[in-house]
């Protein structure tokens, strides 16, 4: 059931007053699953999170690329060349930003249906349950005007804020184009076809730019609390920031385990959305993820997530499905796909299974929803 509106008021609950995690935020079925350290896994292990490493030879990062997004969905990218130092600036003006008071970010609150602004992230509202997070999505396209909402008279935080963001995204646009190459590598194609492709180009050309930052308060009892609940990405690819306190954890099958990502100074972790599991007509997966909060430290995170501008349709590139098989989904746009989400978050269906090529009659959503167990959105390439 989706909830309703004024649970997404962050001031509805003040995380600091907090003595003890009260029923609204208490979520069961935490501990349905174990949880592993990746970070103490030995490297190469079924546990130890995949790391590629942008310093290595295009054709071996490629490789790793492939393994990763085939395999887990995710993995840490370390030698990216964005400066620890610039990551610090960031993770300094994002703690500054949600000290702010309560009422200069109730300023700035998500209205319904909208992508960006404060509060909890999007997919909260199909939920009961509030999460042990407070939350913040701009548009770096819009960034100066956006961010008036929450520093209405400008001034030095909000001149540095938007200084820092702005240098950030030019670094990590670039950065998602080498990476997308790179994916797009790891399917097979060669630095030439890449080029050449216009399908590709216009992909590499026209890919959005979204941030969500994440504000996880410290919480008196984390095992019944969730800072972010369980979920796929929807886009084409994330990178996710957590430098400092750990708290992402990927979902595993085989044993259905949630792995611990250690927390790498300097490391972003990279997701990939459903989009890109379209996209790549399966090959990729999506990854199932959430974050945990911790009783001593607040957590600061944040997501730049890439996607298609919402005009385009996104479907099987050619190179990707094998030759003779049709592709196994159909075309869709980011926002006819955010309707099947929701669909799928209030029926219990899979969104992806919904949008594969033999669905769409009546038989096959009732399929698709009959199909899925816990948790809904993991789907096997
Ligand atoms: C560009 C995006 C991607 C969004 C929606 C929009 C802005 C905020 C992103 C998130 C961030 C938190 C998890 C998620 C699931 C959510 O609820 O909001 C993400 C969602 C998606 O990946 O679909
Ligand atoms: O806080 C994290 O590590 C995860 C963030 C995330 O998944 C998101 O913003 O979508």
């Amino acid at each position: 059931m989706p909830t309703p509106s004024h649970l997404n008021n962050p001031l509805y609950f003040d995380f600091r007053a907090a003595r003890r995690v009260p029923e609204s935020h208490a979520w069961p079925g935490l501990d349905d699953h174990p949880v592993v350290d990746g970070g103490a896994a030995p490297p190469g292990s079924p546990d130890a999170v995949p790391v590629v490493d942008l310093r290595e030879p295009p054709a071996a990062a490629a490789a790793r690329v492939a393994r990763a997004a085939e395999q887990w969905g995710a993995f840490l990218l370390t030698g990216h060349g964005v400066a620890g130092e610039l990551l610090a600036r960031v993770e300094e003006r994002i703690a500054c930003m949600f000290a702010l008071p309560a009422a200069d970010k109730m300023r700035a609150v998500r209205g319904p249906g909208d992508a960006c602004g404060y509060g909890s992230p999007p997919i909260s509202s199909f939920f009961s349950k509030c999460m042990w997070s407070e939350g913040y999505t701009f548009s770096p396209a819009s960034l100066r005007r956006d961010l008036r909402k929450l520093w209405p008279k400008a001034g030095e935080d909000y001149a540095s804020f938007c200084d820092v963001m702005e240098e950030f995204h030019k670094e990590m646009r670039a950065l998602a184009d080498r990476l997308l190459e790179l994916f797009l590598r790891a399917l097979g194609l060669t630095g030439d076809q890449v080029a050449a492709v216009e399908a590709e180009r216009r992909i590499a050309e026209t890919m959005t730019a979204t941030m969500h930052l994440n504000w996880y308060p410290r919480c008196p009892d984390p095992r019944r609390a969730l800072g972010l609940i369980a979920h796929t990405d929807s886009g084409f690819f994330t990178f996710v920031l957590q430098s400092l306190v750990p708290g992402l954890q990927l979902f595993r099958h085989a044993p259905d385990r949630w792995v611990a990502v250690p927390a790498v100074p300097g490391a972003f972790v990279v997701n990939v959305g459903d989009l890109f599991q379209i996209l790549t007509n399966g090959r990729f997966h999506s990854v199932y993820h959430r974050a945990v909060v911790n009783r001593d430290m607040d957590r600061i995170s944040l997501g730049y997530f890439l996607g298609p501008p919402p005009h385009a349709k996104v479907a099987p590139l050619p190179e990707a499905v094998p030759p003779g098989r049709s592709p196994a989904y159909r075309a869709v746009t980011w926002p006819e796909y955010m309707g099947v989400r929701k669909k799928a978050f209030t029926t219990g269906a899979s969104a992806l299974k919904m949008v594969a090529a033999a669905a769409g009659s009546e038989d096959a959503d009732a399929t698709a929803t009959a199909a899925v167990h816990q948790p809904q959105l993991v789907v096997s390439s």
